[in-house]
């Protein structure tokens, strides 16, 4: 059993520029992986190589050993993503978004409304399946988006700075709800700029200027101060 996801010596350009460098890492089975990096780190530019947004040219992707050139639908069908932006309709409720991006993986409708009730449940927004998207708070709808990730039920979820713009008890709940998955089997890999979200035992990933400044346990590069060992690496200390 390899890893959920593996990055194997990954660059990205755009025109001139390199957004990424030669970028490896790899986010074990079960693991919550936090992968850390100020505003144009290039998180963003990954994850949209890892979802075939970005057509990937260098280095090897694979998803649940599903090499993402050569088996890319079996490799996108393992993997679940809660963009940055809102993925949901927000004028159509919880369960008709659920059974529409259902469809789209190929779930039978029947199939697919069991599925919104076990999502739901999963990420505790079961009596919220018949409201509109538009009435649920910041937080509710954050979890709907995990929910709608989860759908297919993906071996490993990408999240890009899912608690941007949430109050504090919202984001403490969107991250016990992750770790929660995650503690089910899920992987995850936690895009992030906050440094509050990461415990000592998570993954930790720190990308700077497109390149992997550091791998290993929180606990090993924090070695106690996560921050100050943050803004060394990444040549921010003051
Ligand atoms: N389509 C594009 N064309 C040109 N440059 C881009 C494009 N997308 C991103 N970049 C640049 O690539 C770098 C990485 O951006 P990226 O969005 O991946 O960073 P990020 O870590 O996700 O940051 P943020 O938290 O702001 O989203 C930045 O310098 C950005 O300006």
């Amino acid at each position: 059993m390899g890893a959920a996801l593996e990055i194997d010596h990954v660059s990205h350009s755009f025109g001139g520029f390199q957004a990424l460098s030669d970028v490896s890492l790899s986010v074990p089975r079960g693991s919550f992986t936090a992968l850390l990096g100020v505003n144009g780190a290039g998180k963003t530019t990954l994850f949209s190589l890892i979802t075939r947004l970005y057509n990937n040219t260098s280095g090897r992707i694979s998803v649940a050993g599903h090499d993402l050139r050569r088996q890319p639908g079996a490799a996108l069908a393992r993997l679940g993503v809660v963009f940055q932006s809102r993925a949901l309709d927000a004028d159509l409720t919880v369960a008709q978004n659920l059974t529409y991006h259902a469809a789209l993986h190929g779930i039978p409708r029947r199939q697919a409304l069991i599925r919104a009730a076990e999502v739901l449940a999963q990420v505790g927004l079961s009596d919220r399946l018949h409201a509109r998207v538009s009435a649920l708070s910041g937080g509710q709808s954050r979890r709907a988006e995990i929910a709608r990730a989860l759908i297919h039920r993906p071996e490993i979820l990408l999240l890009d700075e899912p608690t941007v713009g949430l109050d504090v008890k919202s984001r403490a709940e969107v991250v016990a709800l992750t770790r929660d998955l995650t503690a089910q089997g899920v992987s995850a890999l936690w895009a992030t700029h906050i440094l509050d979200e990461i415990r000592p035992e998570d993954g930790l990933v720190i990308l700077h200027q497109g390149r992997v400044l550091a791998d290993g346990t929180a606990a090993r590069i924090g070695g106690g101060d996560l921050t100050r060992r943050f803004l060394d690496l990444t040549g921010d200390a003051a």
